[in-house]
């Protein structure tokens, strides 16, 4: 039987994604809802499908589940943790300015940064401490990799993993413009190194020490930004001595400020959430 779900299309930084209240809207077959809304042609058109509920646990407040365009589901998003933070806010879900947000890479505080109208202008996630060993995600024997070398097709790259819950292969060049992200991102994404596959990030340090990235993402292809791209290339930049460890990530939607912190080890990022419409779909 079709029933009428109400949804939110947001963004953070020109990564798009359709929102779910899962507490009023059950959907039982999300990987599939997640292909056909995000088609950009015959759906309603977004990076992947993100879902918002109440935490089944004390310890968090509220929970998301992150499913990509292709219906494969991922264990966090940075730029959804962001706008769910704006949505349950100026949606008047909740009084809450530090949000605990659990995540299927563990609970994430959200701090909310607001207009004096009361609505929120940015968001900072504590991603928590990026992961450089990763025998699941890395098929390397000691499961890490920084500045290795990777064939793809013609090319060779060299490259860094960092699992930010999800994994990352950042790749600094010269020349990031020139660069067939649609080809090398596709080919990397399914390289035999990456078990579950990859998010790509080609990246380049910019003369004001800014770092240009533009990224493939796992499971949706080219998109504008990736919060966790944006984290594993800033920690993959002051691991290889590139940056310091507080810098700004420039995408192609918009900047992202990140810090790794050096007491805590957490990576903390900032940036902007934006609501673009409500709207509402038969699901069956
Ligand atoms: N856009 C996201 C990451 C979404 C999941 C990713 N494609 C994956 O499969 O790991 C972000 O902002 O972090």
């Amino acid at each position: 039987m079709s029933k009428t779900i109400k949804f939110t299309k947001m963004h953070g930084a020109g990564n798009d994604y359709i929102y779910v209240d899962t507490s009023l809207y059950g959907i039982d077959n999300p990987e599939a809802a997640a292909v056909k809304w995000s088609d950009r042609h015959k759906g309603i058109g977004s990076d992947g499908l993100v879902l918002i509920d109440k935490s089944p646990i004390p310890e968090a407040d509220f929970s998301m589940r992150i499913f990509n365009a292709d219906g494969s589901e991922a264990m966090m998003c940075g730029n959804a943790s962001r706008c769910i933070g704006k949505y349950l806010h100026d949606k008047g879900l909740t009084d809450l300015t530090e949000i605990r947000l659990l995540t299927l890479s563990g609970i994430k505080t959200l701090s909310l940064h607001l207009r004096v109208d009361g609505t929120t202008e940015s968001v900072t996630v504590d991603m928590l401490a990026p992961t450089l060993t990763c025998r699941s995600q890395l098929a390397t024997t000691d499961g890490t990799m920084t500045d290795g070398e990777v064939e793809a097709g013609d090319r060779t790259f060299r490259g860094t993993f960092v699992s930010m819950g999800n994994p990352h292969f950042v790749i600094f060049t010269d020349n990031i413009d020139d660069i067939d992200i649609a080809r090398y991102g596709a080919i990397l994404e399914h390289h035999p190194l990456f078990p579950e596959r990859c998010n790509i990030e080609f990246a380049e340090v910019e003369d004001n020490g800014n770092i240009r990235t533009r990224v493939w993402e796992r499971g949706s292809g080219i998109t504008m930004a990736c919060g966790t791209g944006a984290c594993a290339t800033a920690v993959a930049a002051a691991l290889t001595g590139r940056s310091p460890r507080h810098c700004t990530i420039v995408m192609d939607g918009g900047e992202l400020d990140i810090r790794w912190d050096e007491t805590d080890g957490h990576v903390y990022k900032t940036g902007p959430a934006e609501f673009v419409f409500d709207g509402e779909t038969e699901y069956t």
